[in-house]
This record gives C-alpha cells, structure tokens and sequence, in this order.
C-alpha cells in the first residue's frame, strides 16, 4: 500500500483515464459541469467509468447539484461524489444519506480563516478537499492550476479524512505532502498540455512521484 496515494481528476477520455490507471492512480474524477472544459455527459461517464471498475475508485465532481443530476452521474458508476460548490453542511449531509455515497466536500482556502469552514463539516461529508479558492468571478470553482500557502495545514488538527488539491504538479507535489502531511492528493491542470486536454505523460510522471513518497 502506497504512503500517499493520487487522484487525477477532469479525466474525459479513454486514453487518459487508462494512462491514469495505469500509473496506479487510486482515485480518477469526471467533472459534471458544463461550464467546465473537462465536462463529461452521464454518457461518456457512463463509459469511463466502466472502463476503471474494481481499478480506481471513481469520484464524480458537482458544482451545486441538484438531485436529478447527482442520481443520472451516480447511476452512471461513481464511487463518490465530490461536491465543488457553495453546499452546505446539511445539503452535504442530506446528499450522503439520501444516494447512500461516499461525499467529499471542497473547502477553498487562501486564509487560515477558511480552515474553520472544514470543521462544520465534521460528520456531514466522509472527506474534506482542501483546494485553492478561486477569485470572485472566476469561471470555475476549481482546476485553474491555482495553490495556496500549504503552510496553513501544517499540525493542522482535521476534523475528517482529507485530500490536498490546488496547483499541485510532478515537481511540487512531494514539498506539497510533506509540508501538509497529506496521504492523498489530487491533481488536474497539473497533467494536462491545455486548459482541459490531459497528458498522459504528466500523468505518469505525476504518480510516479506520489509513488516515490
Ligand atoms: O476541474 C474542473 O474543471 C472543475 C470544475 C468545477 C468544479 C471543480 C473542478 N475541479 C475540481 C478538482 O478536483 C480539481 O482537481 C482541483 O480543483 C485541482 O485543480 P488543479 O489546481 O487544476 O490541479
């Protein structure tokens, strides 16, 4: 079992999801959100997500969803849900018992102020993302390859299982794990050679060091 394990998230094609599979990514996301430039319909998810079954485990990516949505993305084969929006504690809580799914939420930090968001959070979503918060106005709540001072999470006590995200690539990602402690990291625009094309030679290199950690 590796010490700290990835996720390659915005997957959209069959040759960038086997590349990350292939590199022994424990995680792989499919962003439901059209404005996104990973979107990926129920269909094509429907697709990839047979293809990492029993593999990886699949992570579906919502921006404020709504219930019609979350049951057509689940029923396509997620694993978990990971939930990128303005949710709250009890939307989350509610999401989590109603479709039965494993429920991550994103918590955007530039601040340490934003780190008391994560603890309302305790008991109502089975993982926390820390990732970087966009600027207001911002297309995309997330993968615009942004960091925050990952300094913020150093003894930082967590209130749930967590991942790190924001920014992360091939050359940072082990300053980014040991500075934060994180077992688990998450990356997009970091593997990819434009704004929503993957590359599936970052992609291995990327797991390649998370898997020397
Ligand atoms: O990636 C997207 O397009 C996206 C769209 C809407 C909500 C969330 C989105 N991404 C969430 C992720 O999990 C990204 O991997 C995370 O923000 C890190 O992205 P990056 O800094 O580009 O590695």
């Amino acid at each position: 079992m590796p010490r700290v394990a990835a996720k390659i998230c915005g997957l959209s094609t069959p040759e960038t999801l086997d590349a990350a599979l292939a590199a022994r990514a424990a995680h792989v996301g499919f962003v439901f959100f059209a404005k996104s430039p990973r979107n990926v319909t129920p269909d094509q998810a429907r697709a990839l997500a047979t293809r990492a079954e029993g593999v990886a485990r699949r992570v579906g990516v919502f921006v404020d969803p709504d219930d019609a949505l979350l049951a057509v993305a689940i029923a396509a084969g997620l694993d978990a849900v990971q939930l990128h929006g303005d949710e709250t504690p009890e939307r989350t809580a509610a999401i989590r018992q109603r479709f039965s799914v494993e429920t991550w939420k994103a918590i955007p930090v530039r601040t340490a102020a934003d780190l008391t968001a994560a603890g309302r959070y305790r008991g109502a979503a089975d993982r926390l993302l820390f990732d970087a918060k966009t600027p207001r106005g911002a297309d995309l709540p997330g993968g615009l390859g942004l960091r925050f001072d990952w300094r913020l999470l150093e003894g930082y006590r967590h209130a749930a299982p967590w991942a790190l995200s924001g920014g992360l690539d091939a050359d940072n990602v082990a300053e980014a794990a040991g500075i934060t402690g994180a077992t688990l990291v998450d990356v997009s625009s970091g593997v990819e050679s434009a704004a929503g094309v993957k590359d599936v030679d970052r992609i291995a290199a990327f797991c390649q060091a998370v898997g020397r950690l």
